[in-house]
Formats: C-alpha cells, sequence, structure tokens
C-alpha cells in the first residue's frame, strides 16, 4: 500500500465555522484537536514551514490560497548551539491551524524529512483540506477577517458561540522569549526586542557582524550598554504592548541607531506618537509591491501583518519611508532628523524575496 493510501484510509471529517455563521466542510490531516482563531489568508505560493512557525501568525488560523500544500514536505526541526532554528522561523509551529485546498502527504524535496500533516499532528496543530479556499478568500476580502472555528470529526453540531477574541489577546507576551538571550557576534552591540522575532532576523544581524542582546518585549533595555536597537515582528494588536512603547519612546531621546520591523514599525510609530489602525484583510504574501517615499524605487516584498500605521498621525518629526502601491497603506517611517527607521514589510523575508535586504546593512552601517 502507498504511503498516500494508508493515509487516506485514515481520514477524518473536519469543519470550519466562521463568526458569521459560513460552513465548510473538509478533511483533517494534522492533530485531532478543535480551536478557534482569527481566519487569515496568506497567497504565497510557497513557504508554509516559514510561515506556521512565525511567531506572528499567533493566535490566526491560516488559510493558504495556493491550491497544493504537503508536496515538498518538511524540513529537518534542527537548532544551531544556540538555539537557533537553521530551516524554520522558530521553535515550533504557532499558527494556530492550517487551511488548504489540497494536501498531498507524498512528498519529494531534497531537505524533506516528514509530511506536512505527520508535523501538525506531532505538534498538535489542525489542518484541513478539501476546502473552497477561493471562496473562503473572497468572503475574507469581501466581509474582513473573522474568526473562525475549527471542529474535528462528526461533531460539527457544536454550539458555535465560542470563537474567542483576538484583538485583546497580547500574544507577544506567549511568544517573546523570557530571559535575555546573548549571541556572540562582533564588537557592536544591538539589543533585539523580542516580541516573537522570527529567526531570520537573528541571523540577518549575526551574518553582519554584531553582538546580538536578545531581550524580553517588555524588559527596559535602556539600562543596558548597547550601539543599536532592533525591534522585531511580532503576532497582535500593538495596542496590547504598551511596556515596550515605553521603554521605546524612552530611546527616542537618544541617538542611537533604530530599526524596526514589522510589529516592530507599528511599535516604533506609537512610541513617536503615531495611532494603529487594522486593516480590513491584512496583507499575508510575498509579492506585496512597496515604493520607497520620495524616489522611484520599488521593491518586491514578503508581508504579513493585519494592522498598519496611520500615516496621517505620524506627526512633524516623523515621515513615511514605503508606501503599499497597492492600497497607499503604510510600509515604513523615518524620523527626519535621527538615525530612527522601520519596514512594515519583512527584509529578511525568509521565505520569500530578498530585494530589501539591504535595510539590515543600512542599520549596521549606522552604528
Ligand atoms: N508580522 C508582524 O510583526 C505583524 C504585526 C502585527 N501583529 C500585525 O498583524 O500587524
Amino acid at each position: 500500500m502507498t504511503q498516500h493510501m494508508d493515509y487516506m484510509q485514515k481520514e477524518k471529517k473536519a469543519t470550519l465555522i466562521l463568526d458569521d455563521g459560513t460552513v465548510f466542510r473538509g478533511i483533517s490531516f494534522g492533530a485531532d484537536k478543535n480551536i478557534a482563531g482569527e481566519v487569515v489568508f496568506n497567497t504565497a505560493m510557497t513557504g508554509y514551514p516559514e510561515s506556521l512557525t512565525d511567531p506572528s501568525y499567533a493566535g490566526q488560523l491560516m488559510v493558504l490560497t495556493y491550491p497544493l500544500a504537503g508536496n515538498y514536505g518538511v524540513p529537518p526541526r534542527i537548532f544551531n548551539e544556540e538555539g537557533i532554528a537553521t530551516f524554520m522561523e522558530s521553535e515550533k509551529i504557532h499558527a494556530e491551524a492550517i487551511i488548504v485546498s489540497d494536501y498531498s502527504h507524498e512528498y519529494s524535496h531534497w531537505n524533506a524529512v516528514e509530511s506536512l500533516g505527520d508535523w501538525l499532528k506531532d505538534e498538535g496543530v489542525p489542518g484541513i483540506y478539501g476546502i473552497d479556499t477561493r471562496a473562503l478568500t473572497k468572503k475574507l476580502r469581501e466581509h474582513g477577517v473573522m474568526m473562525g472555528r475549527i471542529i474535528i470529526g462528526d461533531d460539527d453540531k457544536e454550539n458555535v458561540s465560542g470563537f474567542g477574541q483576538y484583538g485583546n489577546v497580547n500574544y507577544v507576551d506567549n511568544v517573546s522569549c523570557k530571559e535575555v538571550i546573548t549571541y556572540a557576534g562582533g564588537k557592536k552591540r544591538v539589543v533585539l526586542v523580542d516580541c516573537g522575532v522570527k529567526h531570520n532576523i537573528i541571523r540577518s544581524l549575526l551574518k553582519r557582524n554584531v553582538t546580538v542582546i536578545r531581550v524580553p518585549w517588555d524588559y527596559d533595555f535602556n539600562q543596558l550598554e548597547y550601539d543599536g536597537l532592533f525591534l522585531s515582528n511580532g503576532p497582535g494588536d500593538p495596542d496590547t504592548c504598551d511596556a515596550a512603547v515605553q521603554n521605546i519612546r524612552k530611546a527616542l531621546q537618544g541617538d542611537k541607531p533604530i530599526c524596526g520591523i514589522c510589529m516592530g514599525n507599528q511599535l516604533l510609530a506609537k512610541a513617536g506618537g503615531a495611532s494603529i489602525y487594522k486593516l480590513k484583510y491584512g496583507h499575508r504574501s510575498h509579492n506585496q509591491p512597496v515604493r520607497m517615499v520620495g524616489t522611484e524605487k520599488c521593491f518586491v516584498t514578503s508581508q504579513n501583518h493585519g494592522y498598519a500605521v496611520d500615516n496621517d498621525t505620524l506627526g512633524t518629526e516623523w515621515e513615511p519611508l514605503f508606501i503599499n502601491m497597492n492600497d497607499g497603506t503604510n510600509e515604513g517611517i523615518r524620523h527626519k532628523t535621527k538615525p530612527f527607521f522601520s519596514a512594515q514589510f519583512h527584509p529578511e523575508a525568509c521565505s520569500g524575496p530578498t530585494d530589501t535586504e539591504f535595510i539590515f546593512d543600512d542599520f549596521v552601517a549606522l552604528l
């Protein structure tokens, strides 16, 4: 019997119920667990190992619009002696579940060691296939993201009132490191505020020969000796991260370089006095076009965010650095006189285009 036939014999029903009552029926290929979360769609064609382990997906049920997942398997879950993942973006899967149209239990890739379904089961994360992800995505685009619930097995008549909350949960506190971790590199010392950092941000800094001092999201780093401050990506609503905003605000009094990515862009903007709002359905893909303000330079970027900085609230000391060419929303900010800047997209982009990796070079050059 082939690997696939064996798998098919064990298939189990799974149901996705949206907050508005819409029901999608499919088949389970992950863990046997019912779960609720914010249903978001990602239009990238590859990268499910990286996306699932991106801590910014905590609290979310990830819909892939690309119609097939699993066919290239999953790389080994290995880490270097400092605990940095070799092929993934963190220690474990952070998305609450994955929702796909078609799933291939059979896989083929030079670096694959297990199937997507086996990985999900091992980490206790549900997966559903057989869902009309095109219809589901159209619904989310028209209505905006909404809460959803996955029920595994025949139990889909279950009372669906419990969809949970997304906006007011402090997911950053769940995924941030709990103590200071130092990665020895060069002479220059960068404090990295860990709001749920993707490991490729750490790899990208270390590659540029700096020492990285990774601190918990609410740690007052102002007491440390350092040359530059880096603000990581992270899950959830930036309005739940006030302790980080207060610490960054203190750092804004000084002149040490500051760079932020994604949640880091939002927290830097908040520390500078700007406000954040929620986008209708966010940007989650590998092909978001952004323009550098004041230039004709455009970049294709990898993104995963649901909130955005309100350009109109930036105040007189700040200006937009990048603008999204699809919808005109903010994609980064810079201070007009001090070395503070940030990007809403992912310059470390793993997986995704590497057009904007220069942001790390620019930051390290300022140290
Ligand atoms: N990747 C991120 O850092 C996301 C930031 C924030 N959680 C948002 O959704 O906008």
